[in-house]
């Protein structure tokens, strides 16, 4: 007996646990062939990081190898999936074709477009959100508006109900055709990339799926302490398989609620909420993300479109490079460069100090860091970065981090400078955490004077702000 095939398009679902339009689409008929198509649009972004696309490659061999385990295939195509994805749907005489649905601008216009075509080829398509726990449209306020407060969106956001996770499929049947143009797995290099460090978290759906029990076993009942400390390991490190969808964020929810089940304390039970909280927070900007797509150019409160920026480049430049002379600042770019993650405290002291200290435009940091980062996200880096420059979608319009109370209350020993910036070793914690090394210990250290003062700069950022606003 024949069965219909059905394709699934994966984008950022790379897994086959928890997998919604997969299970769907598996449903339907035993006969489902993976597809993932390499796109030079997004590839050759000027927003590309070669740690994701290391960890990318990865995760689409461990898919690969996960649907071989099942009898089943994952094509790898390249090219625009305009044509792509029609193509091959023809090519294999699919009657139908599945995917996720995406909230970046980009993705929205591509989904159209390839819907379009495939229905004119009257091939069906089936669509359906899964890297949400709830859609945009599920989360308003009573007037039917998007929220564009954080606290209001939570409280109606945690209320509803989450659905559970699904079952991998058991089994696929076996691919008869032929001519498949599917080409063999990419190098990283292949694609013009150079990554040779280690990954904080390795590819693939068994490792996210070990990282989530190993957190949600641990270190979620203190999470609320913890989290906060750059140099301990606090958080959960599912970033990147939240990215990329290597991990179902259904099943990520089970394992929170499980921890709660399991927690002795309000305590614990309060830290595990905060980390529903984050959970939250992702799926915040991916709404604001959905539901304000000129987000992604600019500014949510329209008067920073025109803020007089200094934007010095050899600043930013020293920022880049982790040397503006501010351990803290300058660890956390280090350890941005050297891992492509940084801690989530030190991503808001490095975005304040580039915004509110150097006075430099948040777009050129928000590129930087999609352009250095294993999770880069459009939704979750805007949104951080916004947030940061106090141009987003927060009520608190002014929040100017001190570097220096910073890095004593959240590293209070220094470990995490240390860590990361070797030629201070042996400078005194005080020394370190105050910013107060002398100008001869700063030379013989090789380590820079600060760039700027951030006394003098915050009140010069303050003056502008209300100059800017005031007009
Ligand atoms: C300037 C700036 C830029 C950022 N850029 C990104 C980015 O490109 N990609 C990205 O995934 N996160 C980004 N974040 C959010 C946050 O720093 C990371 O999600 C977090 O550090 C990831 O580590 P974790 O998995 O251990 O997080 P945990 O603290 O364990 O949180 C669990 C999950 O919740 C989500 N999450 C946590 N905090 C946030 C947040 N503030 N906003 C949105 N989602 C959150 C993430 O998916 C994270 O994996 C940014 C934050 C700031 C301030």
């Amino acid at each position: 007996m024949s069965y219909p095939l059905h394709l699934f398009w994966h984008r950022r679902d790379l897994r086959l646990a928890d997998n919604l339009g997969l299970y769907a689409a598996r449903q339907h008929t035993p006969t489902v062939v993976g597809v993932f198509c390499f796109d030079p649009a997004l590839l050759q972004g000027q927003d590309v990081a070669a740690v994701r696309v290391a960890y990318l490659l990865g995760c689409l061999q461990a898919l690969k190898e996960a649907y071989q385990q099942r009898g089943g295939c994952l094509l790898m195509v390249q090219g625009d999936p305009r044509q792509v994805i029609p193509e091959v749907a023809t090519t294999l005489k699919a009657t139908a074709v599945h995917w996720h649905e995406d909230v970046e601008p980009y993705a929205r216009e591509r989904d159209r477009v390839v819907a379009a075509t495939l229905n004119d080829l009257g091939i069906a398509v089936h669509r359906q959100w899964d890297q949400l726990l709830h859609p945009p449209s599920a989360v308003q306020t009573q007037q039917g508006q998007p929220y564009t407060v954080y606290t209001p969106f939570w409280r109606n956001w945690s209320a509803l109900p989450k659905a559970a996770p699904v079952p991998p499929p058991p089994d696929f049947a076996p691919l008869e055709a032929t001519e498949i143009a599917s080409i063999p797995l990419p190098s990283t290099h292949d694609l013009g990339f150079d990554w040779s460090g280690e990954l904080i978290l390795a590819p693939g759906e068994a490792a996210a799926a070990q990282q989530l029990a190993h957190f949600s076993q641990h270190a979620i009942y203190e999470y609320g302490e913890q989290r906060n400390y750059p140099g301990r390991p606090g958080t959960a490190l599912l970033s990147p398989a939240l990215k990329f969808g290597v991990i179902g964020i259904r099943t990520v929810w089970a394992a929170s609620e499980a921890a709660l089940e399991h927690a002795r304390s309000d305590e614990a039970r309060a830290s595990i909420r905060t980390w529903q909280q984050e959970l939250a927070w992702r799926e915040f900007y991916q709404h604001a993300l959905y539901w304000f797509p000129e987000l992604a150019e600019r500014p949510y409160r329209q008067g920073f479109a025109s803020f007089p920026w200094v934007n010095d480049i050899s600043q930013f430049e020293a920022w880049c490079r982790g040397e503006t002379g501010y351990p803290i600042v300058d660890a956390a770019m280090r350890q941005l460069n050297e891992t492509g993650w940084m801690h989530n405290r030190c991503r808001m002291i490095v975005a304040s100090f580039l915004t509110k200290d150097l006075i430099i435009n948040p777009q050129w940091g928000e590129r930087y860091f999609m352009q250095r980062l294993i999770d880069g996200d459009l939704a979750a880096n805007n949104g951080g970065w916004q947030w940061s420059a106090s141009s987003g979608m927060d009520p608190k319009p002014l929040r100017i981090f001190n570097p220096m109370s910073q890095a004593q209350k959240f590293d209070p020993d220094a470990d995490y400078i240390r860590r990361w910036l070797p030629e201070l070793r042996s400078v005194d914690t005080p020394e370190l955490l105050s910013g107060s090394i002398s100008p001869l210990e700063r030379h013989r250290c090789g380590y820079p004077p600060p760039i700027v003062d951030h006394h003098v700069q915050q009140q010069r950022f303050k003056q502008m702000y209300h100059d800017h606003f005031r007009r």
